[in-house]
C-alpha cells in the first residue's frame, strides 16, 4: 500500500467517526426531550461514570490507550450535554 493509499483509508475512517458523531448527537437531542417531558436533569453523574469506565475497559480489550479513549468520551459526552442543554433550556435564566 502506497501512503496516498492509507491516507484515503484515514480519511474514509474519520468520515465515518464523524457520522457516528453526529448520530450520537441526535440521539442526545432525543433524549434532551425524553429528560424535558420527565424534569430530569441533563447531567446524569452516575450514567456518566458508568459509561466512562465501561469504554475503558472496551479500550483495554482492544488494546487502544484506554486513558486517551476515557477522554474522547468525555469530550463526547460534553458535546451531548451542551447539545441537550440547548434544547431543554436548562441552565438559562429566565
Ligand atoms: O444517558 C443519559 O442520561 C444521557 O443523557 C446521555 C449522556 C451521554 O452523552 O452519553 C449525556 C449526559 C449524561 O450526563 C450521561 C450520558
Amino acid at each position: 500500500m502506497t501512503i496516498e493509499e492509507v491516507r484515503e483509508e484515514i480519511d474514509r475512517i474519520d468520515a465515518g467517526i464523524i457520522d457516528l458523531i453526529a448520530a450520537r448527537q441526535a440521539a442526545a437531542v432525543r433524549m434532551a426531550h425524553e429528560k424535558y417531558l420527565a424534569g430530569a436533569a441533563v447531567r446524569d453523574e452516575r450514567r456518566r461514570e458508568a459509561l466512562l469506565k465501561k469504554v475503558f475497559e472496551i479500550a483495554v480489550e482492544k488494546q487502544v490507550d484506554p486513558v486517551q479513549v476515557r477522554r474522547i468520551f468525555e469530550i463526547l459526552i460534553d458535546m451531548s450535554e451542551e447539545r441537550q442543554r440547548e434544547w431543554t433550556g436548562e441552565g438559562n435564566l429566565p
